[in-house]
């Protein structure tokens, strides 16, 4: 059954659409990544996905229920955010930061007790950063803080996980190592929704793929079936050749013909 799903939804700022007729769905124990050039609107349609962003029109269903049914306590209860980490002032320790996770659990004006600092450790636990904890984070390096917003997004306890482009300024190690996490966390029965700019990363890490391009969805569906040469090239401006020459790993996929362009799907 589909946790999330967009039916035909157009997004943007003004008068201005950045995606029109997006529709895409989210199942459970599932990593689905959205892949577009800059600016193509990924982060724009996550805004929506997680109600900062109301659409021009379609719709989002969260669990079979349409968007504007949710409360915002619900909805944060169900969906937690990782955003891209926070390099401005956030003078705060790493526990502290991790326990604004725990909002939506507290009543109101209610200090956070034993349960939530048990449920913090835990999920500095998971990520393997306890000894960060006592830690300014603004002290701590990109990927330090990326292992923070996540942990803050588990402590939240939402099995819905929406991650914006959880491996950029991460260095090769740390890359490797959310990814691992980003898997881990599926396997442990989460849906992951996130936005991704390397596709290696994305033959690594998801499920299905959808493909962002002038405006629309150009496709989607199983990672090796939509990965082609020809795709890629499209949405970046290059040449299908030029992109098997710096993608290994798809290269592997085309001549083992597990998909892609070798397996004749074509856009
Ligand atoms: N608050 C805003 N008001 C007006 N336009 C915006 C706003 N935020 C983003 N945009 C514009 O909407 C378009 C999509 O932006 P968005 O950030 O969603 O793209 P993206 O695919 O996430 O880009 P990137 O890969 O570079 O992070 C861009 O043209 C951007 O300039």
């Amino acid at each position: 059954m589909s946790v999330l799903e967009l039916h035909d939804v157009s997004v943007g700022y003004g008068p201005r659409a950045c995606l029109t007729q997006i529709s895409l769905d989210l199942g459970e124990r599932e990593i689905v990544c959205l892949l577009g050039a800059n600016g193509c609107g990924k982060t724009t349609l996550l805004k929506a996905v997680l109600g900062l962003l109301k659409p021009r029109s379609g719709e989002i269903r969260l669990d079979g229920r349409s968007m504007p049914g949710w409360t915002r306590t619900a909805l944060a209860q169900r969906v937690a955010y990782v955003p891209q980490a926070h390099n401005g002032a956030f003078p705060f320790t790493v526990e502290q930061v991790v326990l604004m996770g725990r909002t939506m659990h507290l009543r109101w004006h209610a200090s956070p007790g034993k349960k939530d600092l048990a449920v913090v450790l835990e999920a500095l636990e998971r990520l393997g950063i306890v000894h960060l904890r006592h830690r300014n984070y603004m002290q701590l390096s990109g990927g330090e803080r990326q292992l923070v917003m996540i942990a803050r997004a588990l402590a939240q306890q939402a099995l819905v996980l929406v991650l914006d482009e959880p491996t950029s300024n991460l260095d090769f190690g740390n890359q490797l190592r959310v990814l691992a996490h980003i898997r881990q966390l599926r396997d442990a029965g989460y849906s992951i929704l996130l936005t991704m700019h390397q596709p290696d990363q994305v033959l690594r890490v998801a499920d299905r793929v959808v493909l962002l391009h002038e405006q629309r969805v150009l496709a989607s569906g199983v990672v090796d079936d939509v990965m082609t040469a020809q795709r890629l090239g499209s949405i970046y401006g290059l040449d299908p050749q030029d992109v098997r020459d710096n993608l290994p790993g798809l290269v592997r996929r085309e001549l083992t013909g597990v998909g892609g362009d070798a397996a004749g799907v074509l856009s």
